[in-house]
């Protein structure tokens, strides 16, 4: 019997309820943050205020939102996932498997392993569907993958694909939409929102990658390139660089704030209130943090942001579709999955990013 030559390839996001339905909604969010990775408390702590406190009364009116966000094909994270999972297979060919999963609830990573197994690959590249690394998101699906195939007899050979907040094609792909809207309309000024963290999370990653800088948002560099934050501003800084924005002209920003401890700031609402304060009227706005439409872009950036900034006094918010199944992003899939490792911000290394994007970089790294 000939060896199995294929490569599997497992795309993996975030995850969504199975239906809108209070119920559905209710087993992901427990799922979801009882990951110690997201609600990073201990255990005694973490379970009644998941499942008592925040899942029950929380599940009522998410379910209500993501009614709204379903299609008749499902939540589009997972809609989107599987065309771009087809995609992929089409531009990677025969010699790989590509197969989708979600961190939380389905298709299940266990599962998608399991089948991987079968087919008797020994070969995967996973690939993280977050551009930016957090522990509670990227951290999390390492960890995950990790777990499941810790039991098997023959443990594969394992690729982690990205972090990719720096890809070309990546940051080319999000440009590329935005000037569609850049040439229909005259817009005053950009808005960069990425999903939030609690602060004391960012900590940890500051720890882990020294970074021990207050100003990381202008800086990136080897010695804080897995700080959340820093990659969130290095992705605002390249697509703006790549649609010819001034840096007096784009503000950053973070939402979906939960809880009451502080997350990362600015966030996105007090961002709304100063450029509305300012007299600005229209606002394009990138949603980095996401490669497909979900609840968080569709309705929290898409309609409620836009709802507040309009009784602001604002015209135009207008929120810049995700990537979805946008071609350039399947190739910058292809490119990630096929490329030996990802770039890295190195001295050493000759980046197309670092040359396309010198600020990227600002600074010595000797
Ligand atoms: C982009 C990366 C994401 C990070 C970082 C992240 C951190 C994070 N999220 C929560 C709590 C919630 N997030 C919810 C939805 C949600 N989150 C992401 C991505 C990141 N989360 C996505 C893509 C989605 C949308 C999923 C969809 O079905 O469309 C939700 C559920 C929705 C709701 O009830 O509002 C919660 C809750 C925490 C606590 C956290 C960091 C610690
Ligand atoms: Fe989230
Ligand atoms: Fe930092």
């Amino acid at each position: 019997m000939s060896p199995i030559t294929k490569t599997g390839v497992l795309l993996v996001n975030q995850g969504t309820p199975d239906s809108p339905s209070v119920a559905d909604v209710c087993k992901y969010l427990r799922e979801f943050l009882m990951d110690e990775r997201v609600m990073d408390l201990p255990f005694l702590k973490r379970w009644p205020l998941v499942n008592l406190a925040i899942a029950p009364f929380r599940a009522p009116k998410s379910a209500k939102v993501y009614q709204q966000l379903w299609t008749p094909e499902g939540s589009p994270l997972k809609v989107y996932g599987y065309r771009v999972t087809s995609l992929l297979q089409a531009s990677l060919g025969a010699n790989y498997v590509v197969k989708l999963a979600m961190r939380y609830q389905n298709p299940a990573i266990e599962k998608a392993l399991a089948e991987f197994q079968a087919m008797g690959i020994t070969k995967l590249v996973i690939v993280p569907l977050y551009p930016q690394y957090a522990s509670a998101t990227t951290g999390s699906v390492h960890q995950k993958v990790m777990e499941t195939v810790t039991s098997w007899t023959v443990i594969p050979e394992i690729r982690f694909a990205g972090p990719f907040w720096h890809e070309p094609r990546f940051i080319r792909a999000f440009a590329k939409i935005g000037q569609k809207h850049l040439d229909r309309e005259n817009y005053e000024h950009l808005v960069f929102t990425y999903h939030g963290l609690p602060e004391r999370q960012l900590h940890q990653h500051e720890r882990y990658s020294s970074c021990q800088e207050a100003n990381c948002q202008h800086e990136l560099h080897a010695g804080n390139q897995f700080c959340y934050r820093a990659q969130c501003y290095a992705t605002s800084r390249a697509i703006a660089l790549e649609l010819g924005i001034a840096p007096e002209d784009y503000s950053v920003c973070f939402q979906s704030r939960l809880g009451r401890d502080p997350w990362i700031q600015p966030y996105t609402d007090d961002t709304l209130r100063g450029l509305a304060a300012a007299g600005l009227k229209k606002v394009l706005v990138f949603a980095p943090s996401f490669i497909a439409d979900c609840l968080e872009t569709t309705i929290e950036v898409g309609e409620e942001y836009r709802e507040l900034f309009e009784e602001l006094g604002g015209t135009h918010w207008q929120l810049v579709e995700s990537l979805n199944d946008d071609a350039s992003w399947i190739s910058c899939l292809h490119q990630l999955v096929t490329q030996q490792e990802t770039p890295r911000p190195s001295p050493k290394r000759s980046l197309t990013a670092l040359k396309k994007y010198p600020s990227l970089y600002p600074i010595s790294l000797n």
